[in-house]
């Protein structure tokens, strides 16, 4: 039979701690000692029944042995730990930082004396200690302390001296058995800093019924130790230390099961949860899982040590290699050294470049720099890129620049048609660059509606002039050093946008395109637009500075070229800058034009169908572009032209007819290629508008636009008045005072503070031209008038709608309608003048879209409307007018309003006929159908349904 090793010590309890706690404490250092001859000590086994409660808290491996009672400690002072619970066998040294248990302890506890060691339950009353090194610590009751702890023979107690009272101190001790915590005798106190619990040994573990049972059930976890402890060095070293303690009782199933748990690295849950089972096989099968998580664990760590190890190793293998390569191919002569070579190629590639005298200086400087300098170093590296850059550079390398003004002419048509100003701008600059022999750069802004073409007629300029091109969009850019570039002192510091550019075009004059300069950002990293300043201004930016190279560089040469939808949000100094150039967006004419000779042909080369493939005719190109594409600019009209390209190249390639002749695209078939058209007319009403209700003329961002400004109001009697109500029949009840001045005015329409200012100018100027016109009418100053600005969910501002308003609440109060197929704009003042107002040709193509036959403009625009071509004035009589006087005589009948009694306060109104041999206008203008009125922001062209 085997026989089995039996742990069968027997330790002396620690006496009842059953005083109050005063005595207590003076009780506890000599009532809790273990008398010396009662030492640990492990007995041979034997066969004969042993006393079942041995150090380790069981029994033998299975054998129920007879229990022999011995004194059970009831009253314990009691550590706190704070890591993991003591198994027992494991020696350990406790670091404190509490200085008081420290000094209790040493006072209290001599070698070989018993204290309980229990582990503090989550969460800690003194914070985390997980990222403490200290292992004991402090809690405020017993019952913050796991039921299950250990006994604990005190071995040493050291205090790290007076000097250094405050950080505590560290306490030796052998765990010995297992003590379940059964009552509270003293919660800790000044004098008694760590509580005192009444404990009671553990219930026996039960066994297993033989020995072999017990090695089968323990083959596993052995295994396991055993190769954890070869993957493992730190475990390694932990298992000798505790060797001889667990030596010659492998076999026993709970201590086999503390050493696992003992040497195991998890959670402290995990292990508490371990040392307190009382089932033997539930025991082995927790330990068992630790065992198995940490040998992954041990895995992982070793193959990744390993692995780092094989790749330093062939790191400095290869370093090794490299330098014994370096130094026999010196001294075969074969190659310098890295410095060397790197020093002639800087040298080489600023041979044929002119380099200013003062970038000489410090290319030399940092190449004398680099000499000195370690090649591994990081300094080295930082050195090195800087000169790459600065050597890069086009120093005084500039392209020949195209003097031929026919050619950059023709050139300029070839790509775009139209854009007279641009085109014409540019042309000037060649003849200046010609007569005074040299090529200044210039700083342009093209300001239009999207799709107009201001990004690639800077392409086009470039091609004209012979120059590179390189474009870049600030469009929310909103860190400065995107274009200014880093420090050097920062890791990864890089140029800003500028010298990338120089580096890429390889010349110091490239044309340089700056694309969405009004949407720039803003933020606490800086403003973009200050930098900006520095460049775009020339008399700064020959010599402007990047943070990263620190050099005065030349742009000057340079020809700028800035993009933008609306001027209101370039900052001010930027604008002042810059020479802006308006493009107003396509009129009808120029989109069949544009669509025909550019974008078919490009459509065309662009979906591989092929030169002349699109057989569109001129009645589906004139269909598209007045019911799909009635944008201000051409892209949604490009867009739907490689749509019908797409789907013919489609149609070519499953037929695999080639050869076949052009596809036809009809009226009929329109819609199979680009669906049904989205656009329908911003006109509500078809015949004339009701009273109170009153056309007028805006601009936005994505071209003209024509929206209704509506008032309507109620007396106090009851009486509306303005809209379809003045069309009906009123009853109207017998009015019993004449009501006095308090009408009130409710605005809406999403009106900016500009418009609202804006509408109430208009009703203070409404009342005054009433009470002269007739001062019988006293609907605007006693009604509660409401005046709207339709489409409501579309933000609106901006001064111009002054006479469109005055005349809806002129037109509300006199129950009138204003003339048929009339549109009005300008700003009014208080006075009843007329001002200037912008976007007069947007305007212009917005009325004609909508059939308007006559307009009303402030008669300083006057010069801006004749600048129109005359296919844009067709059909159109112009008035232009100083004072309101005149608006009201041209808007209403005179017939049905009051006649005002004296001549007009303005200036003589000027009419513009339309132009008298005027070319087929065409039904229908183009610009911004579903464009946003009055605003500075953009809205999305409504995308087409897919097919
Ligand atoms: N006058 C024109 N002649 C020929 N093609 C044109 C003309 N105007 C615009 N296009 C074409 O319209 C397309 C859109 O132009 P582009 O991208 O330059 O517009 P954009 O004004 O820069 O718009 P955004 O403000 O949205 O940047 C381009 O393919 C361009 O070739």
């Amino acid at each position: 039979m085997l026989r089995l090793q039996l742990a069968s010590t027997r330790f002396l309890r620690p006496r009842l701690w059953s005083r109050d706690l005063r005595e207590a404490r003076a009780f506890a250092g000599r009532s809790s000692r273990g008398p010396r001859e009662e030492k640990v000590t492990k007995e041979p086994a034997v066969e004969t029944p042993q006393p079942a409660a041995s150090a380790t808290g069981a029994s033998a491996t299975g054998a129920s042995a007879p229990e022999v009672p011995r004194p059970v400690p009831q009253g314990l002072l009691v550590l706190p730990l704070l890591r993991k619970p003591a198994f027992p066998g494991f020696r350990q040294t406790l670091q404190v930082s509490e200085p008081e248990i420290i000094n209790f302890l040493q006072k209290e506890k001599k070698q070989g004396d018993y204290i309980g060691g229990f582990l503090i339950k989550e969460p800690f009353a003194d914070g985390d200690a997980s990222g403490l090194r200290r292992e004991a610590g402090r809690v405020s009751s017993a019952s913050q302390l796991e039921e299950v702890g250990t006994v604990l023979q005190v071995l040493v107690v050291q205090s790290f001296g007076s000097n250094q009272a405050a950080s505590g101190g560290q306490i030796t001790v052998m765990p010995m058995h297992r003590v379940r915590r059964t009552g509270t005798l003293s919660q800790p106190s000044p004098y008694v800093p760590v509580p005192a619990v009444v404990v009671a040994d553990l219930e026996p573990i039960q066994g297993f019924e033989d020995a072999e049972e017990a090695t089968t059930a323990l083959a596993p976890l052995v295994t396991l130790l055993q190769s954890l402890n070869n993957a493992s060095p730190l475990l390694k070293q932990k298992y000798e230390k505790v060797g001889q303690y667990f030596r010659n009782c492998m076999q026993d199933p709970v201590k086999v099961t503390d050493l696992a748990a003992g040497l195991s690295t998890a959670e402290r849950g995990e292990l508490q949860a371990v040392l307190q089972e009382q089932d033997i096989r539930e025991k082995i099968k927790k330990v068992t899982h630790l065992l198995e998580r940490d040998l992954n664990t041990a895995k992982l760590q070793s193959e990744v040590k390993s692995d780092l190890e094989e790749r330093v190793a062939k790191e400095q293998k290869r370093e090794v290699l490299m330098e014994q390569m370096r130094q026999i191919q010196k001294e075969l002569g074969i190659e310098k050294d890295e410095k060397q070579t790197l020093t002639t190629q800087f040298r080489d590639s600023l041979k044929d470049k002119v380099v200013p005298e003062e970038v000489q200086k410090v290319i030399e400087t940092e190449i004398s720099k680099l000499n000195s300098l370690e090649p591994s170093s990081t300094e080295f590296n930082v050195c090195r890129t800087y000169l790459e850059w600065l050597t890069c550079l086009p120093w005084g390398k500039f392209t020949g620049e195209n003097r031929d003004i026919n050619k950059a002419e023709s050139m300029l048509e070839e790509d775009h048609y139209g854009l007279e100003d641009v085109k014409e701008r540019i042309l000037e600059h060649i003849a200046v660059s010609f007569l005074k022999d040299s090529s200044q750069g210039k700083i342009m802004c093209l300001v239009g509606p999207p799709g107009v073409g201001k990004t690639s007629v800077g392409k086009s300029v470039a091609r004209a002039l012979g120059r590179k091109f390189y474009r870049f969009s600030v469009g929310g850019m909103n860190d400065v050093v995107e274009i200014k570039g880093h420090r050097r002192t920062y890791v990864g510091a890089m140029p800003g946008k500028l010298i990338q550019c120089l580096k890429s075009t390889g010349c110091g004059n490239p044309v340089v395109l700056i694309d969405e300069i009004d949407k720039l950002g803003r933020d606490m990293r800086g403003d973009p637009s200050s930098a900006l300043l520095e460049v775009l201004d020339p008399e700064q930016n020959s010599s402007f500075r990047d943070h990263y190279l620190d050099v005065p560089i030349d742009l000057s040469n340079i020809l700028f070229l800035c993009t933008a939808n609306v001027l209101d949000t370039i900052p001010g100094p930027l604008l002042d800058r810059m020479e802006v150039i308006r493009i107003a967006g396509y009129v009808f004419e120029e989109k069949l034009a544009i669509a025909s000779k550019y974008l078919i042909p490009q459509t065309e080369e662009g979906s591989g169908i092929g030169a002349d493939r699109l057989d569109l005719g001129d009645e589906v190109l004139q269909k598209i572009i007045k019911d799909y594409a009635r944008e201000a600019g051409v892209r949604n009209l490009r867009q739907l032209l490689e749509k019908v390209s797409r789907k013919v190249a489609l149609d070519l390639v499953r037929k695999k007819c080639a050869e076949e002749g052009p596809a036809k695209i009809n009226l009929e078939n329109l819609t199979t290629y680009i669906g049904q058209p989205l656009h329908t007319s911003d006109k509500l009403y078809n015949t004339g508008t009701p009273p109170g209700v009153v056309m007028g003329l805006a601009w936005t961002a994505s071209g003209g636009a024509t929206l209704y400004v509506e008032a309507r109001g109620r007396m106090p009697c009851g009486r509306v008045q303005g809209g379809l109500a003045a069309l009906t029949p009123v009853e109207v009840e017998p009015q019993v005072e004449k009501p006095k001045q308090n009408g009130s005015m409710q605005v809406t329409g999403q009106l900016g503070s500009v418009m609202s200012e804006s509408s109430s100018i208009s009703l203070t100027y409404a009342r005054l031209f009433m009470r002269e016109l007739d001062p019988e009418n006293s609907f605007l100053d006693a009604a509660n008038i409401h005046l709207h600005v339709p489409e409501g969910a579309t933000p609106k501002d901006g001064p111009s709608a002054g006479v469109t308003m005055t005349s809806a609440l002129l037109s509300s109060a006199l129950e009138q309608p204003l003339r048929e197929d009339l549109a009005m704009t300008g700003e009014l003042t208080l006075m009843g003048k007329v001002l200037k107002v912008g976007g007069i040709k947007e305007k212009v193509i917005a009325a004609r879209r909508e059939g308007v036959k006559t307009l009303i403009l402030p008669r300083q625009n006057e010069a801006d409307f004749l600048e129109l071509k005359e296919y844009l004035r067709a059909g159109l009589t112009a008035h232009f007018v100083d004072h309101y006087d005149d608006v009201y005589r041209l808007a209403f009948d005179a017939q049905q309003v009051p006649a005002l009694a004296s001549p007009s306060r303005g200036l003589p109104v000027v009419t513009v006929e339309p132009p008298p041999d005027p070319q087929p206008a065409p039904e229908e203008g183009d610009a911004g159908s579903n464009a946003l009125p009055w605003t500075g922001g953009l809205r999305e062209q409504p995308s087409m349904p897919s097919l």
